[in-house]
Protein backbone atom coordinates (compact mmCIF):
# COMPACT_ATOMS: atom_id res chain seq x y z
CA UNK A 1 0.00 0.00 0.00
CA UNK A 2 1.34 2.99 -1.07
CA UNK A 3 2.28 6.00 1.66
CA UNK A 4 2.31 10.07 1.12
CA UNK A 5 3.93 11.46 4.21
CA UNK A 6 5.63 14.81 5.28
CA UNK A 7 7.76 14.96 8.37
CA UNK A 8 8.35 18.14 10.18
CA UNK A 9 7.57 20.19 7.28
CA UNK A 10 8.38 24.06 8.00
CA UNK A 11 7.20 27.11 5.59
CA UNK A 12 7.61 30.39 6.14
CA UNK A 13 5.72 33.23 3.84
CA UNK A 14 6.26 36.79 3.95
CA UNK A 15 7.79 36.61 7.28
CA UNK A 16 5.16 34.82 8.56
CA UNK A 17 4.95 31.01 10.10
CA UNK A 18 2.85 29.03 7.55
CA UNK A 19 3.43 25.68 8.01
CA UNK A 20 4.79 25.10 11.60
CA UNK A 21 6.12 21.75 11.21
CA UNK A 22 3.16 19.24 10.18
CA UNK A 23 3.80 15.18 10.41
CA UNK A 24 1.27 13.12 8.67
CA UNK A 25 1.61 9.94 7.16
CA UNK A 26 -1.48 9.54 4.88
CA UNK A 27 -2.86 5.60 3.35
CA UNK A 28 -3.74 5.21 0.41
CA UNK A 29 -7.05 3.31 -0.15
CA UNK A 30 -8.72 6.57 1.75
CA UNK A 31 -10.15 9.95 1.51
CA UNK A 32 -8.41 12.50 4.24
CA UNK A 33 -10.41 15.44 4.10
CA UNK A 34 -7.98 18.80 5.13
CA UNK A 35 -10.27 21.18 6.22
CA UNK A 36 -9.22 24.55 8.20
CA UNK A 37 -9.73 28.56 8.41
CA UNK A 38 -8.97 30.81 5.64
CA UNK A 39 -5.08 31.16 5.74
CA UNK A 40 -4.10 27.94 7.72
CA UNK A 41 -1.57 26.50 5.02
CA UNK A 42 -3.90 23.92 3.41
CA UNK A 43 -3.16 24.79 0.24
CA UNK A 44 0.69 24.97 0.76
CA UNK A 45 0.52 21.68 2.48
CA UNK A 46 -0.91 20.53 -0.71
CA UNK A 47 1.65 21.50 -2.48
CA UNK A 48 4.45 20.57 -0.46
CA UNK A 49 2.94 17.07 -0.37
CA UNK A 50 3.10 17.66 -4.74
CA UNK A 51 6.36 18.71 -4.74
CA UNK A 52 5.07 21.94 -6.33
CA UNK A 53 6.86 23.69 -3.48
CA UNK A 54 9.90 22.77 -1.13
CA UNK A 55 9.28 23.51 2.30
CA UNK A 56 12.27 25.49 4.13
CA UNK A 57 12.75 22.56 6.52
CA UNK A 58 11.11 18.85 6.40
CA UNK A 59 10.54 17.07 3.63
CA UNK A 60 7.42 15.23 2.01
CA UNK A 61 8.07 11.38 1.08
CA UNK A 62 6.07 9.30 -1.35
CA UNK A 63 7.02 5.70 -0.17
CA UNK A 64 10.45 6.76 1.07
CA UNK A 65 11.43 8.88 -1.76
CA UNK A 66 11.76 12.30 -1.05
CA UNK A 67 8.97 13.60 -3.26
CA UNK A 68 11.08 17.00 -4.56
CA UNK A 69 13.79 14.23 -5.44
CA UNK A 70 11.74 12.31 -8.01
CA UNK A 71 12.12 13.27 -11.91
CA UNK A 72 9.03 15.08 -12.52
CA UNK A 73 7.95 12.86 -14.43
CA UNK A 74 7.83 9.72 -12.55
CA UNK A 75 6.01 11.66 -9.73
CA UNK A 76 3.63 12.68 -12.67
CA UNK A 77 2.63 8.93 -13.59
CA UNK A 78 1.75 8.67 -9.74
CA UNK A 79 0.27 11.66 -8.33
CA UNK A 80 -1.82 13.86 -9.90
CA UNK A 81 -2.51 17.78 -8.87
CA UNK A 82 -5.63 19.51 -8.84
CA UNK A 83 -5.02 23.51 -7.96
CA UNK A 84 -7.73 25.70 -6.34
CA UNK A 85 -8.29 28.23 -9.17
CA UNK A 86 -6.84 25.69 -12.63
CA UNK A 87 -6.13 28.54 -15.16
CA UNK A 88 -6.92 27.27 -18.30
CA UNK A 89 -5.37 30.07 -20.87
CA UNK A 90 -5.92 27.47 -24.21
CA UNK A 91 -8.77 28.01 -25.95
CA UNK A 92 -8.57 24.32 -26.74
CA UNK A 93 -11.45 21.48 -27.19
CA UNK A 94 -12.26 19.91 -23.95
CA UNK A 95 -11.10 16.19 -25.06
CA UNK A 96 -7.76 17.88 -25.88
CA UNK A 97 -7.19 19.49 -22.62
CA UNK A 98 -8.01 16.07 -20.97
CA UNK A 99 -5.56 14.50 -22.78
CA UNK A 100 -2.78 16.45 -21.39
CA UNK A 101 -3.21 14.56 -18.40
CA UNK A 102 -2.09 11.71 -20.63
CA UNK A 103 1.30 13.59 -21.02
CA UNK A 104 3.26 11.91 -18.57
CA UNK A 105 2.67 8.46 -20.19
CA UNK A 106 3.36 9.57 -23.59
CA UNK A 107 6.32 8.44 -25.50
CA UNK A 108 8.23 9.50 -28.43
CA UNK A 109 5.19 8.94 -30.83
CA UNK A 110 2.80 10.25 -28.90
CA UNK A 111 -0.75 8.90 -27.47
CA UNK A 112 -2.26 5.12 -28.39
CA UNK A 113 -4.99 3.86 -27.74
CA UNK A 114 -4.87 3.27 -24.82
CA UNK A 115 -4.26 6.80 -23.88
CA UNK A 116 -7.45 7.49 -25.99
CA UNK A 117 -9.17 4.59 -24.01
CA UNK A 118 -8.11 6.35 -20.65
CA UNK A 119 -9.24 9.93 -21.64
CA UNK A 120 -12.71 8.38 -23.04
CA UNK A 121 -12.68 6.55 -19.67
CA UNK A 122 -12.07 9.67 -17.49
CA UNK A 123 -14.57 11.94 -18.98
CA UNK A 124 -17.21 9.65 -18.18
CA UNK A 125 -16.32 8.90 -14.88
CA UNK A 126 -16.09 12.84 -14.23
CA UNK A 127 -19.61 13.19 -16.49
CA UNK A 128 -18.68 15.65 -18.86
CA UNK A 129 -18.23 13.25 -22.15
CA UNK A 130 -21.07 15.81 -23.55
CA UNK A 131 -18.54 18.65 -23.38
CA UNK A 132 -16.03 16.45 -25.62
CA UNK A 133 -16.13 19.07 -28.90
CA UNK A 134 -16.27 21.96 -26.70
CA UNK A 135 -13.84 24.88 -26.36
CA UNK A 136 -12.96 24.92 -23.02
CA UNK A 137 -13.01 28.58 -22.68
CA UNK A 138 -16.98 28.61 -23.61
CA UNK A 139 -17.80 26.26 -20.65
CA UNK A 140 -19.39 27.32 -17.29
CA UNK A 141 -16.81 27.53 -14.18
CA UNK A 142 -18.44 24.24 -12.64
CA UNK A 143 -18.41 22.58 -15.86
CA UNK A 144 -14.61 23.52 -16.54
CA UNK A 145 -13.59 22.14 -12.86
CA UNK A 146 -15.10 18.91 -14.17
CA UNK A 147 -13.35 18.83 -17.13
CA UNK A 148 -10.26 19.17 -14.82
CA UNK A 149 -11.46 16.54 -12.74
CA UNK A 150 -11.35 14.25 -16.04
CA UNK A 151 -7.90 15.51 -16.66
CA UNK A 152 -6.60 14.55 -13.85
CA UNK A 153 -8.26 11.01 -13.79
CA UNK A 154 -7.39 10.68 -17.09
CA UNK A 155 -3.80 9.72 -15.84
CA UNK A 156 -5.30 7.07 -13.77
CA UNK A 157 -3.14 8.36 -10.89
CA UNK A 158 -2.29 6.40 -7.41
CA UNK A 159 -2.62 9.57 -5.42
CA UNK A 160 -5.32 12.88 -5.93
CA UNK A 161 -4.29 15.69 -4.47
CA UNK A 162 -6.92 18.44 -5.13
CA UNK A 163 -7.33 22.02 -3.37
CA UNK A 164 -11.23 22.78 -2.95
CA UNK A 165 -12.72 20.22 -5.59
CA UNK A 166 -16.48 20.65 -4.66
CA UNK A 167 -16.11 24.38 -4.89
CA UNK A 168 -17.64 25.98 -7.79
CA UNK A 169 -20.44 22.66 -8.10
CA UNK A 170 -23.62 22.07 -7.65
CA UNK A 171 -25.09 20.02 -5.29
CA UNK A 172 -25.60 16.95 -7.35
CA UNK A 173 -22.58 17.35 -8.83
CA UNK A 174 -20.99 17.64 -5.57
CA UNK A 175 -22.35 14.60 -4.93
CA UNK A 176 -21.08 12.75 -8.36
CA UNK A 177 -17.80 14.36 -7.75
CA UNK A 178 -17.35 12.79 -3.88
CA UNK A 179 -18.95 9.64 -5.01
CA UNK A 180 -15.84 9.55 -7.52
CA UNK A 181 -13.15 10.15 -4.64
CA UNK A 182 -15.10 7.23 -3.27
CA UNK A 183 -14.66 4.66 -6.11
CA UNK A 184 -11.32 5.81 -6.19
CA UNK A 185 -10.37 5.15 -2.98
CA UNK A 186 -12.12 1.96 -2.77
CA UNK A 187 -9.75 1.33 -5.87
CA UNK A 188 -6.65 1.63 -3.66
CA UNK A 189 -5.73 5.35 -5.00
CA UNK A 190 -5.16 7.67 -2.28
CA UNK A 191 -7.43 10.97 -2.29
CA UNK A 192 -6.45 13.93 -0.64
CA UNK A 193 -8.98 17.04 -0.69
CA UNK A 194 -8.90 20.68 0.89
CA UNK A 195 -12.80 21.45 1.97
CA UNK A 196 -14.38 24.21 3.23
CA UNK A 197 -17.64 22.74 3.75
CA UNK A 198 -17.64 20.57 7.12
CA UNK A 199 -21.13 18.29 6.59
CA UNK A 200 -18.78 17.48 3.26
CA UNK A 201 -15.94 16.62 5.06
CA UNK A 202 -17.89 14.03 7.26
CA UNK A 203 -19.62 12.13 5.04
CA UNK A 204 -16.89 11.80 2.00
CA UNK A 205 -13.58 11.05 4.40
CA UNK A 206 -12.43 8.80 6.09
CA UNK A 207 -9.84 11.15 8.03
CA UNK A 208 -10.09 14.57 8.62
CA UNK A 209 -7.55 16.73 9.17
CA UNK A 210 -7.82 19.75 10.64
CA UNK A 211 -5.10 22.43 10.31
CA UNK A 212 -5.16 25.83 12.22
CA UNK A 213 -2.51 28.49 12.00
CA UNK A 214 0.10 26.39 10.24
CA UNK A 215 -0.53 22.99 12.75
CA UNK A 216 -2.50 20.10 13.13
CA UNK A 217 -5.14 20.82 15.34
CA UNK A 218 -6.74 17.55 15.01
CA UNK A 219 -7.14 14.72 13.28
CA UNK A 220 -9.01 11.46 13.00
CA UNK A 221 -12.16 9.97 11.99
CA UNK A 222 -14.49 12.84 10.88
CA UNK A 223 -16.91 12.46 13.98
CA UNK A 224 -13.41 12.39 16.32
CA UNK A 225 -11.92 15.49 14.22
CA UNK A 226 -14.91 17.57 13.18
CA UNK A 227 -15.85 18.23 17.21
CA UNK A 228 -17.86 21.41 18.11
CA UNK A 229 -14.34 22.13 20.81
CA UNK A 230 -11.78 21.29 17.70
CA UNK A 231 -14.48 23.68 15.59
CA UNK A 232 -14.51 26.43 18.16
CA UNK A 233 -10.81 26.42 18.21
CA UNK A 234 -10.22 25.88 14.91
CA UNK A 235 -12.73 28.52 13.55
CA UNK A 236 -13.89 30.82 16.38
CA UNK A 237 -17.78 29.13 15.69
CA UNK A 238 -20.12 27.87 17.63
CA UNK A 239 -21.63 24.51 15.89
CA UNK A 240 -23.39 21.28 16.76
CA UNK A 241 -22.87 17.67 15.20
CA UNK A 242 -26.78 16.96 14.21
CA UNK A 243 -28.20 13.69 12.98
CA UNK A 244 -29.30 14.24 9.38
CA UNK A 245 -31.00 11.87 7.34
CA UNK A 246 -27.68 10.98 5.35
CA UNK A 247 -25.33 10.69 8.28
CA UNK A 248 -24.25 13.78 10.84
CA UNK A 249 -24.31 17.09 9.34
CA UNK A 250 -22.76 20.42 11.01
CA UNK A 251 -25.17 22.87 12.00
CA UNK A 252 -22.86 26.59 12.33
CA UNK A 253 -24.54 28.21 14.98
CA UNK A 254 -22.40 31.66 15.27
CA UNK A 255 -19.15 32.85 15.77
CA UNK A 256 -18.06 31.93 19.58
CA UNK A 257 -18.02 34.85 21.65
N1 LIG B 1 3.93 34.52 -1.31
C1 LIG B 1 3.38 34.71 -0.12
N2 LIG B 1 3.83 35.70 0.69
C2 LIG B 1 3.28 35.91 1.91
N3 LIG B 1 2.31 35.14 2.43
C3 LIG B 1 1.84 34.16 1.67
C4 LIG B 1 2.34 33.88 0.36
N4 LIG B 1 1.69 32.81 -0.14
C5 LIG B 1 0.79 32.44 0.81
N5 LIG B 1 0.89 33.25 1.89
C6 LIG B 1 0.09 33.17 3.13
O1 LIG B 1 0.19 31.85 3.63
C7 LIG B 1 -0.99 31.54 4.37
C8 LIG B 1 -1.45 30.15 3.99
O2 LIG B 1 -1.95 30.16 2.67
P1 LIG B 1 -2.70 28.90 2.07
O3 LIG B 1 -3.11 29.28 0.68
O4 LIG B 1 -1.86 27.71 2.24
O5 LIG B 1 -3.95 28.82 3.03
P2 LIG B 1 -5.29 27.97 2.90
O6 LIG B 1 -5.48 27.27 4.19
O7 LIG B 1 -5.24 27.12 1.67
O8 LIG B 1 -6.36 29.13 2.75
P3 LIG B 1 -7.77 29.23 1.95
O9 LIG B 1 -8.76 28.42 2.74
O10 LIG B 1 -8.08 30.71 2.06
O11 LIG B 1 -7.56 28.78 0.55
C9 LIG B 1 -1.99 32.65 4.07
O12 LIG B 1 -2.08 33.51 5.18
C10 LIG B 1 -1.39 33.38 2.89
O13 LIG B 1 -1.72 34.75 2.89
Amino acid sequence: MSVLSCQDVRVTLGGRSVLAGIDLTLAAGQVTAIVGPNGAGKSTLLACLAALRTPDSGAAHLDGQPVTAMPPRALAQRLAFLPQTPEIAWAVDARTLVGLGRIPFLGARGGGSADAAAVTQAMELAGVSEFAGRVVTSLSGGERARVLIARALAGEPEWLLADEPLSGLDPAHQLDVAGLFRVMALAGAGVVVTLHDLTMALRLADRVVVLAAGAVLADGAPVDALTPAVLRAAYGIEARVLAGAQGPIIDVVRRAG
